[in-house]
């Protein structure tokens, strides 16, 4: 039998990661660690600005670089084209993704295609991008995985994380557990349909799940030691994305089942939110324990219903129903798709609709 074995022959980890109350002020050393000069453009929000964009600027400044700032409002390629337009005009020589995930992401990608590297800052522990070589970006209305760098420092400052709206938290663990069916659904299209399978990053990638889930009644709102937890998960994601070369160890049909609600809800949840509530159900559709998995979530203070959600049931059935078309070259429990009968009953029997 041949072995597929495209694994990622070219793994790449960002250098220096620093997890901690305050480690932001040490950005200056960071860069002189890696011999990162001259001109910085951070990719930052209209709120992340005021919350660590400017200091890193004054920080940058003060080390010796000059700082510009651009504002992102949303992670689409037309975004990703400003960013690198705007890194063209003040001739940057390196950038800093300084918020959540569309910031970073944005920042990444760009800084990818300038061939220039790049800092990540996560001012919450939301999504597990802040680590990752991948970039979700949409282009067209289509969500998109596209192959990035990873950062070459990663600057997660637990004080600022933990002071971040709670929702972020319980998102990123929600982000987090769907490494679950993300696993479940890779090893499937292994044995179905002779994809690689990447052992090392699966296990990490579980690993990381399972330490959310046992710790899940120790993370609580304004702990600087459930921030670390979730940020040190988060990276570890990452890291097992860099290994597998693609998103396949935290990405499955939940993902797709939140790509897809992304695409049709007026007003979207968090990525870690509805994945956590994907989780849940193609937990149950893989006959697995699905009951835990939203024990967990509901310990973490993670939504498990589409009320939670702030989502109408009637999306939520529209995304399960659509789901598998989002990435169809992944092959996941989805199959070729629900039929309306099956999307209702697992919505119900999971209890995410009434
Ligand atoms: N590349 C990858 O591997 C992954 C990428 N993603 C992507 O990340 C995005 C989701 O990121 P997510 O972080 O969930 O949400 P977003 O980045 O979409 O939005 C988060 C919002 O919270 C605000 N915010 C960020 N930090 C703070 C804080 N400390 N206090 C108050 N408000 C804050 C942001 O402000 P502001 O407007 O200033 O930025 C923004 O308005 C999606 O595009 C998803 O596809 C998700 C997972 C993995
Ligand atoms: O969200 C991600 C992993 O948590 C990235 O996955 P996608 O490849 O589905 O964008
Ligand atoms: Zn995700």
């Amino acid at each position: 039998m041949t072995i597929n074995n495209n694994s990622a022959k070219w793994m790449q980890l960002p250098r220096d990661v620093l997890v901690g109350h305050g480690v932001l002020e040490e950005i200056g050393d960071v860069c002189r660690d890696l011999k990162m000069k001259g001109n910085a453009l951070i990719v930052t929000g209209s709120t992340t600005k005021n919350i660590a964009g400017k200091r890193v600027s004054n920080l940058l400044e003060s080390a010796g670089c000059s700082a510009e700032m651009v504002l992102t409002c949303k992670a689409t390629k037309e975004e990703v084209e400003k960013v690198m337009e705007k890194a063209l005009e003040v001739e940057a020589n390196f950038l800093l993704g300084v918020g959540s995930g569309r910031s970073i992401d944005l920042a990444k990608l760009a800084s990818t295609r300038l061939e220039l590297p790049f800092i990540s800052v996560p001012t919450a522990a939301s999504h597990d991008g802040i680590a990752s070589s991948r970039a979700s970006i949409v282009d067209n209305g289509i969500s998109t995985s596209a192959q990035a760098q990873a950062p070459i420092a990663v600057i997660a400052d637990t004080e600022i994380i933990s002071a971040a709206p709670y929702r972020f938290l319980a998102a990123g663990c929600g982000d987090i557990i769907s490494n679950y069916t993300a696993v479940l659904d890779w090893e499937l299209a292994s044995r179905l349909r002779n994809e690689y399978f990447g052992a090392y990053a699966a296990a990490l990638s579980r690993m990381a799940a399972r330490v959310i889930i046992e710790c899940a009644d120790s993370i609580k709102p304004e702990h600087e030691t459930s921030a670390r937890l979730v940020v040190k998960a988060l990276v570890s994601n990452g890291v097992a994305m860099s290994i597998a070369g693609s998103s396949r160890p935290a990405s499955g049909s939940e993902h797709m089942f939140s790509h897809a609600l992304d695409k049709i809800a007026p007003k979207p949840a968090l990525h870690g939110e509805q994945c956590g509530v994907g989780t849940i159900m193609m937990m149950y559709l893989h006959g697995g324990n699905w009951q835990e998995i939203r024990e967990a979530l509901k310990k973490i203070g993670a939504p498990v219903t589409a009320e939670e959600l702030g989502i109408e049931d009637k999306y939520i059935i529209e995304a399960l129903l659509n789901a598998h078309s989002i990435r169809p070259e992944r092959y996941t429990i989805l199959g070729s798709g629900l039929n309306p009968s099956a999307a209702e009953k697992v919505a119900r029997i999971t209890k995410v609709i009434n």
